[in-house]
């Protein structure tokens, strides 16, 4: 762990964790398909495809950026989260309570995801931590500063990260996946990247 409670796993799941949660989440997607988000007010769509497990799930839309208990398509409750990941949280996340959401990004070739900071939880001190799975991706980790220095690390198939602490507030982002350097998922899911974000909301 470093001083500013950013701490990348790397590896964490194995092949075969991978792949058990890799059929949990995809039968889940199944139910809850992925749509398409768009930034607040200009509506411009994002590249990344999301969707949620859990009691609660991330949306953006031009209305704005909050949590809700249903999918906006379907309307229904989001599927729930797989035991494996209520385990990582327990295992890693050093918080008493259970997650309250995990978004769903799924990454195609081309799609990238802006610095940001995740902001839109009352639960500011509980960590997030993030599951990567498929291709390869870069990260890029800022500070609590928009402008200031980043760095970019890779991120495989198994990596765990976890932003708690002061690194809880750091921008962070995805500039790129590199398609085609996992063979993880499914052939429809290829090439691409699902990328698992967990957080307490309140
Ligand atoms: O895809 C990733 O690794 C990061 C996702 C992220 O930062 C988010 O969903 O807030
Ligand atoms: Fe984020």
């Amino acid at each position: 762990m470093t001083e500013d409670g950013f701490r990348l796993l790397p590896g964490r799941l194995d092949r075969a964790a991978q792949s058990a949660l890799a059929t949990a989440v995809l039968e889940r997607v199944g139910r809850a398909p992925l749509y398409t988000p768009c930034m607040p007010r200009t509506g411009k769509p994002m590249s990344v495809r999301m969707t949620n497990l859990g009691p609660l799930g991330w949306i953006a839309d031009r209305a704005g950026y909050r949590y809700e208990p249903v999918h906006p398509g379907t309307g229904a409750p989001w599927p729930d989260m797989p035991q494996a990941l209520l385990d990582l949280w327990e295992a890693v996340a050093g918080w008493p309570e259970p997650p309250q959401a995990c978004l769903v990004n799924w990454y195609a070739p081309g799609a990238r995801l802006g610095l940001h900071v995740d902001a839109d939880e009352d639960a500011r001190d509980a960590p997030v931590v993030s599951v990567s799975l498929g291709d390869r991706a870069r990260f890029r980790l800022g500070g609590p500063q928009r402008g200031g220095k980043t760095r970019a690390l890779d991120l495989s198939s198994g990596d765990v990260v976890v932003l708690g602490g002061a690194s809880r507030r750091f921008h962070h982002g995805i500039d790129r996946i590199y398609p085609d350097t996992s063979t993880l998922l499914p052939p429809d899911w290829r090439p691409g990247r699902i990328n698992l974000t967990l957080r307490r909301v309140d």
